[in-house]
């Protein structure tokens, strides 16, 4: 088995002063060390004998303890009924062999290793007869005289590389060595002074296991049902412990045929298969925390008690599930029962308002009776409670957790989102919270934490359209949508978003009077000079922009393409204007000399202050608006959307139509859309969505540029 190696705490009498050893014990385990070795060079065997049976009965469970050397001792102490799970074995201690043949296969035994040649006769021994190793010194340290020559880290990080079992750092271990040993392959620190000498081992050990948990990936175990609509059981959270930063790994202990409508069918395999699995897991891999879920039955619930007494995890949260978001019920009654004795194993327990009432034996009649009903279980069972108030009526649903043991209370506020989705949230919040409080998070923080992404997770569940009843969460909405895990896009399905986010703008340019007269032949021509005038004023500066696109360019094909396009709005767009302002006349002399309008200036100001102040992405896409809504009215104009009339050659300004129903220019605009979805796609969600703003934009200066002669050209 391997226990949690976290904070090791190495007792030593002289440290502990007046104090006493015991008594800096139980502090250091009320701070949350869950391995103790008592260590005592000058006791007798009687008398250490006798400490490990005081030990025992302050530790109660809580933490795994071991002996330094004395294996009569630790044998003594067990036949007197103490719960003693090991010994400590230093290189010129009782051998190891021994010391398993006594101790028993279950036993823990740890054993000191500080040189290559000591590591080298630990691969030699049988598998299973060492559980650890201690390895050190990392500095001088005055609890250990004779202690072998200094490691520091980068021994020690040398030393443990390659070796299959788990390592803790031993001797003049600082808590500012905590994120180095870790980085270095430490499965724990072992500390001696640094708590034995503390004036608080409670608040110094809190400390140390802060930085400890904070500085790596926890390993989080769900033990809970498979749910196969993914929204809620292990399923649900694997990928909540994932979100909040963890590692998940999940043992099964009910298979449910369920959808988001209900539970159809529950089979319960052997609870001895589900000890299997856990077993396989422990054995093998540290456990940070673990999250308990759905338990079927009392087997099931006894088998996990068992693992939990040899295994004792340091986080425990137990979400005490009876009955589905549907009304099913996940708990047969005899184990609602048995699971009152699970109560007392876990840091955590999340009921939901109906759970609450089971456990505590009493109706819950509102948030008030409910604050009440979670401050009794939580000083009856030892346990902190953060009691749920989604199934409450009305739009609030608040949270609070209360743990009358540290005499913590805090109420979390919240309205109530409007979903359906919210099959699952039960077990998503408390493998959430299980995985924040691995990372080092008090409680109240964790609390806090996983209920904001849990929020955030129901805000963004429409986006998935999974099932017909109660849909679940999305557990990575958040984060793609602030672009930490997206995936690259569907290039497709982003130029779609990008129409349909400017399909306001697209409808209200239909709606105007120019576009109506312009494809009915109607057009007042004062209205259309107007806008010609401006137009050429704009194409003028458009293709500047455009030439800094392509001098920005990443690839030589998007740098012609860009080049070409400022070529053509000098050239092609403005010889359909020369055609039209100033006949035969010099173009310049007619063409530029209409002061710009407002709207034509307010849209160039836009295009140059993205040309030369943003990069490449967002600067096509600023442009794309140009090409893209025009080939859109210009050719649905030439379809015939608008009325016949305005394919009819005759049309008094066929020219002008013929020019942005151009295929060519609707080839350009398919390369130019291209380019820039490539861009987007190729963006992280920030620089996707300035893109898509500066395109939003300028689609918004089109739609001014169209309505601009009906303000200033008073109707003929
Ligand atoms: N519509 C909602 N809006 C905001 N928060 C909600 C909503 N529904 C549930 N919650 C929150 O979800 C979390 C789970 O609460 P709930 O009472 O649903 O637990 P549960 O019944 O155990 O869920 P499950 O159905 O997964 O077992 C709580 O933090 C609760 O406040
Ligand atoms: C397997 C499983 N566990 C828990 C719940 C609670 O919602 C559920 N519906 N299914
Ligand atoms: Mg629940």
């Amino acid at each position: 088995m391997i226990a949690d190696l976290s904070l090791y705490l190495v007792t030593d009498p002289g440290l502990c002063g007046e104090r006493g050893v015991v008594e800096t014990v139980r502090l250091a385990i009320d701070g949350g060390v869950r391995i103790v070795q008592l260590r005592d060079k000058i006791a007798t065997d009687a008398e250490t004998a006798d400490q490990l049976v005081e030990l025992s009965r302050v530790i109660d469970g809580r933490a795994i303890l071991l002996v330094n050397d004395r294996v009569d001792a630790a044998l003594a102490a067990r036949a007197r009924g103490a719960r003693v799970d090991g010994v400590h074995l230093g290189q010129g201690d009782a051998s190891v062999l021994r010391a398993r043949e006594r101790l028993g296969a279950e036993a823990i035994i740890g054993l000191t290793a500080n040189t290559p040649d000591h590591f080298d006769a630990v691969a030699a021994l049988p598998a299973g007869v060492v559980d650890y190793l201690g390895v050190g010194v990392i500095r001088p340290t005055d609890t250990k005289p004779d202690h072998p020559p200094v490691l520091g880290i980068d021994g020690f990080r040398s030393l443990v590389d390659t070796c299959a079992l788990p390592c803790v750092a031993i001797g003049g271990v600082d808590i500012d060595d905590t994120e180095r040993l870790r980085d270095a392959g430490a499965a724990g620190l072992a500390v001696v002074s640094a708590i034995c000498a503390a004036v608080d081992p409670k608040q110094t050990a809190q400390s140390f296991l802060r930085r400890w948990r904070a500085s790596g990936t926890p390993r989080v175990l769900s033990i809970a049902g498979s749910d196969p609509s993914g929204g809620a059981g292990i399923q649900a959270d694997l990928k909540s412990i994932a979100a909040n930063g963890g590692y998940g790994m999940a043992a099964l202990t009910a298979l449910t045929a369920q959808n988001t409508v209900g539970v159809r069918a529950v089979h319960v395999p052997p609870a001895e298969f589900l000890r299997e699995q856990l077993d396989a897991i422990s054995d093998d891999i540290v456990i940070d925390a673990v999250k308990i879920g759905m338990l079927a039955n009392a087997d099931v619930i006894r088998a996990v008690s068992d693992w939990l007494d040899a295994m004792r995890p340091p986080i425990v949260v137990l979400d005490p599930v009876m009955v589905a978001t549907s009304g099913d019920r996940l708990l047969d009654r005899e184990a609602e029962v048995a699971l009152r004795g699970l109560l007392e194993r876990a840091h955590v327990v999340t009921p939901n308002l109906a759970e609450l009432a089971a456990l505590a034996d009493h109706p819950i009649d509102g948030w008030d009776d409910a604050l009440a009903a979670a401050a009794a279980l939580s000083d009856r069972v030892g346990a902190a409670v953060l009691v749920k108030g989604g199934h409450l009526d009305g739009d609030d649903v608040p949270d609070a957790v209360i743990d009358a043991a540290d005499g913590v209370s805090r109420g979390y506020p919240g309205a109530r989102i409007a979903t359906r989705n919210t099959h699952g949230t039960g077990c998503s919040l408390s493998s959430a919270l299980a995985t924040r409080l691995a990372r080092g998070e008090s409680l109240t923080d964790a609390v806090a934490s996983a209920r904001s992404w849990l929020r955030e997770s129901l805000t963004e569940s429409d986006a998935l359209h999974v099932g017909r009843g109660h849909g679940p969460i999305n557990h990575f909405g958040g984060l793609w949508r602030r672009g930490g895990l997206e995936t690259t896009p569907d290039r497709a399905r982003l130029r779609d978003q990008w129409w349909e986010r400017i399909a306001h703008l697209r409808a209200d340019i239909d709606e105007l009077p120019f576009v109506g007269a312009l494809a009915d032949g109607t057009l007042d021509r004062e209205w259309f000079l107007f806008y010609l005038r401006q137009d050429a004023l704009y194409l003028r500066e458009y293709a500047r922009v455009l030439a800094e696109a392509s001098r920005l360019a990443p690839s030589p094909h998007e740098q012609a393409f860009w080049a070409e396009s400022a070529h053509g709005a000098i050239a092609g767009e403005l010889e359909l204007h020369a055609s039209w302002l100033t006949p035969g006349a010099g173009v310049e002399a007619e063409t530029f000399a209409a002061d710009p309008a407002p709207a034509t200036v307010a849209y160039l100001d836009h295009l140059r202050s993205v040309a030369f102040g943003a990069d490449y992405a967002e600067l096509i896409a600023a442009v794309l608006p140009c090409f893209w809504l025009y080939t859109d009215l210009g050719t649905r104009l030439h379809a015939g959307a608008f009325g016949e009339y305005a394919r009819d050659p005759q049309h008094p300004y066929a020219s002008w139509l013929a020019t942005y129903a151009d295929p060519a220019f609707e080839a350009a605009t398919e390369q130019a859309v291209g380019y820039v979805m490539d861009a987007a796609a190729q963006s992280d969600a920030p620089r996707r969505r300035r893109m898509l703003r500066a395109f939003e934009v300028s689609s918004a200066h089109e739609l001014a540029f169209f309505a601009a002669p009906a303000l200033h050209v008073p109707a003929g």
